[in-house]
């Protein structure tokens, strides 16, 4: 299992706090490979609070700093672009994500379709790579359990 793997696994026992949206994420200092942060989806608490955006709020009032360090996040899903812009003025270097949005929509999730990597394009002013496909059929299976448990229970 590479470093990238390592992560991501912690990525989805996050997010199997909330089974129903599997959504987890954790911000990494690239250079000591520390754990700076780690979140998952509190939307039942407030739309907006996506898994990516709960990492991001607790590394920010941890009061560790992000500037001058090399930032990744790891999210079990492609970052939607509310998540991505955050992502971006963050000013996280990586973003190494396991589902893709078309996936996602695929299963049946509803999803704003514009891909990271759109976002990523259309916003020069900064640098952000994006690493796709990590531990996927895992992430893929979360989100595939998770919305055929929620059509039998509706
Ligand atoms: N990447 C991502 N997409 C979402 N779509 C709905 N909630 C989320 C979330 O927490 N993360």
């Amino acid at each position: 299992m590479n470093d990238h793997e390592l992560y991501m696994r912690r990525a989805i026992e996050l997010a199997t706090n909330v089974p129903d949206l599997p959504f987890g994420a954790l911000i990494v200092d690239g250079d000591s490979g520390t754990i700076l942060s780690e979140g998952w989806n509190k939307t039942s608490i407030n739309p907006t609070w996506h898994g990516e955006i709960d990492a991001i709020n607790t590394l920010a009032s941890s009061g560790v700093g992000v500037g001058g360090k090399s930032l990744v996040l790891y999210t079990t899903a492609e970052p939607c672009p509310m998540c991505q812009g955050a992502i971006l003025w963050t000013g996280i270097e990586t973003v190494v994500f396991g589902t893709s949005i078309r996936t996602l929509q695929r299963l049946g999730w509803r999803q704003i379709d514009i891909l990271a990597e759109e976002v990523v394009r259309r916003s020069p002013a900064w640098n952000c790579t994006l690493i796709g496909g990590v531990l996927e059929r895992d992430c893929d299976a979360l989100f595939q359990k998770a919305i055929l448990q929620r059509g039998s229970s509706a």
